[in-house]
Formats: structure tokens, sequence, C-alpha cells
């Protein structure tokens, strides 16, 4: 029994092979995520009968398709639909140049949670939001076989977290620091937490939940503020002598580079950083803050003081445990091709300045 893997391990490796391409069985359908879909694989599903594409509400939105399911939208594949049609759907990259994909049909009534279920799992692949489903009658022997409802609790559910390593680590901002590694329980990507200093466990510490941003905290990009606020949080506990500096990897607000990068590129055609994410299919924000209440509860700590100008960081670690006992400001120069975005951040995702 205990070599049987549990859902949350099938879940995990369903993420892989939706990642590279292998349909993954979930309720009664096929599922392939349209990024990854071969042309081979496409019109084997097909052969199996009708098809259809599900989508989030937001690029049904901007696709102009109508949504009977609440927060996505399936619909029909018609007869002439190739790989380049999919993908013209699934990806918003060329939408001002090919503005009219339609008339697309959505599909009405009977059960979407397979498809919710199939959306919920590319988005945890950092996929593009767009999964090919097709009704199967039996078992297909060798793919990952997943239930819907069980399958969308389970990635919804609280991820909880093992520490793995820790070891002195002296920083420019802090000699005396130390990097914990810490491992989530369901097959996703390690996240980190600096200790600066010996902070003391029974009262309030200094803490900055950090989300990675690649371009922001290695490159030096000028487009947002991650890099200035990841050395000025470090500079800051230095000089305080103790604090935690939680880094987690949820690199683009949780779609993952490849679809922040996407975001860019929208950004680029004029949309601003909220607009983006939905013409992509995500909501604005795709991050689980519960991991960082988790990891402060780990390291011992039931009381910080938040360095954020995010209000959602704070009623999150307050729902789950963790006492704000103040909120830090943290404001970083800006620069003539951040501004925008930090307004934007102000006005639609309410960012304090
Ligand atoms: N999807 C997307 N993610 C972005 C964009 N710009 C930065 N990010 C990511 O946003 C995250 C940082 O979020 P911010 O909104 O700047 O700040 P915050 O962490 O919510 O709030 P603070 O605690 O006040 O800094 C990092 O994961 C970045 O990779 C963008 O245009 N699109
Ligand atoms: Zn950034």
């Amino acid at each position: 029994m205990s070599l049987i893997p549990t859902l949350a391990e099938t879940v995990s490796r369903a993420r892989t092979d939706l990642r590279m391409g292998l349909p993954v069985v979930v309720g009664d359908y096929l599922a392939a995520a349209v990024e990854t879909l071969s042309a081979p694989r496409l019109a084997e599903m097909r052969a199996l009968g009708p098809a259809a594409l599900a989508v989030t509400d937001w690029r049904a939105a901007t696709l102009k398709a109508r949504v009977y399911d609440g927060d996505l939208a399936r619909i029909a594949l018609p007869a002439e639909a190739d790989l380049a049609w999919l993908r013209a759907i699934a990806d918003p990259a060329g939408d001002l140049m090919t503005p009219l994909k339609g008339p697309l049909q959505s599909l009405r009534g009977g059960d979407s949670e397979p498809h919710r279920a199939a959306i919920a799992l590319a988005k945890s692949a950092q996929l593009l939001p767009a999964v090919l489903m097709v009704a199967i009658s039996a078992p297909h022997a060798g793919l990952t076989a997943l239930p819907a409802a069980a399958t969308l609790a389970q990635l919804t559910t609280e991820v909880h977290l093992a520490p793995v390593a820790a070891a002195r680590l002296p920083l420019a901002a802090a000699q005396n620091s130390k990097l914990h590694i810490f491992r989530p329980d369901n097959g996703e990507i390690e996240h980190y937490a600096v200790e600066i200093g010996d902070p003391p466990r029974d009262q309030p510490v200094l803490a900055r939940l950090h989300s990675a941003c690649y371009t922001g905290d290695v490159l030096g990009s000028l487009k947002c503020d991650c890099g200035p606020q990841l050395h000025a949080a470090l500079d800051a506990m230095g000089q305080n002598g103790a604090g935690v500096l939680l880094y987690l990897n949820q690199e683009g607000r949780g779609i993952g580079l490849a679809n922040k990068m996407r975001a860019y590129s929208l950004q680029n055609q004029g949309f601003d950083t909220v607009d983006a994410n939905h013409r992509l299919g995500f909501e604005d924000d795709e991050r689980d803050f519960r991991i960082g209440a988790e990891i402060l509860r780990r390291l011992g700590f039931s009381t910080v003081r938040l360095m954020t100008n995010n209000p959602r960081k704070v009623t999150t670690l307050e729902s789950h445990g963790i006492t704000v006992a103040e909120r830090v400001p943290l404001v970083t120069p800006t620069n003539r091709f951040n501004e925008h975005y930090l307004a934007i951040k102000a006005d639609k995702s309410g960012h304090l300045l």
C-alpha cells in the first residue's frame, strides 16, 4: 500500500507530464496543455471524439467567448482547428495582429469540474492555462490519472514544508547570517529563509516575504523594484542586527519566468502589468503567501514586523497564525522604467506607497 503514489504525488507527476507535452487523465477526460502539445498527439486526441479547449474566464473575456462555467469557458474545437489555431487561442502574443479567432462556441451544461482541475494543473505547472480536453470511455494505460474534484482540492490545500539544510552564509549586508532551505510536500520547488543575526523567538522579528524575480534580483532589471527591495531589506536587517527574509520561489507573482516574459512582451504592446496577466488567462496575482506563514512558524517565529507595501501579505500571515505587530513600508527610489508599474500596483493591486 505504501508504495502506491498518494494523490499529492500523482498530482506532482501530472504537472511534469503536462510540461513535457504528455496528456493526463482528469476524471473522464484526456487533458493536454496546449503550450506543449505536439501535432501527432493532437491528431490522436481528436480521433477519440469531440474536443474542447478549456480556458479561464479572463482569457475568454479577451477572446469574446461566452462563459457559462463561472471561472472558465469550454470552447468547442471547430473541425478545421489545428495546432496553430489552438496556440492562438491559448497565447495572446498575436492577439493584436489577428484579433478575430471566432466566432467561438462555448459549451454549456454538463460537468466542468475536470476542466477546472486541468486548468489548475496547467497553472501549477507554470504553463499557459489552456487545456485541450477530450472525453474518454476507457482508461489509458501508462497515463497519469487523477480524480477531478480531489485534484482541485489538493492544488488549493495548504502546502507543508520541511527543513532540508541550513548553513552559515556571511553576506555583505550582515556577516552573521544563515541560509535555510525548505522543501514543500507537494513536489514543487524549494523556498529559502535568510536568517540575519540571532533573532529572539519571543519578540517580533523584522521580516520580509520576498517573491523571486530573476530579472530584478539577478539581472538588475529596471522594470520593477524587486532588486532594490531585496537589498534594502537585507541592509535594514543587517543594521537592525537581526531579521528574517523569506525568499519565496514565486517568480512573476506565481506564473513563472516564461509567462512573466510573455507578460512583459504584452507590456511592450501597451498593456499594464495587471491586464497582461489577465490576457494570458491568469489572475493578477497567483502567489500563495500561506507558505510564508508556514516557514516563519517552522523557524519558531510567531510575531513579525513585516517589511511590505502589500496588504495581502499582512492579512494572509494574520489569518495563518502569524501576528503582524507592525507594517514597515519598503519604498525604494523609482526610475523612468518602473514608475508606471509602481503606479499600477498602487492603483489596481492595492499596494500602499
Ligand atoms: N506577472 C508579473 N510579475 C511581475 C511583474 N513585475 C514583477 N513581477 C513579479 O512580482 C513579484 C514582486 O511583486 P511586487 O508586486 O513587486 O511586490 P509585492 O511582493 O507584492 O509587495 P511588496 O512586499 O510591497 O514588495 C516578483 O515575483 C516579480 O517577479 C510583471 O509585470 N508581471
Ligand atoms: Zn521584479
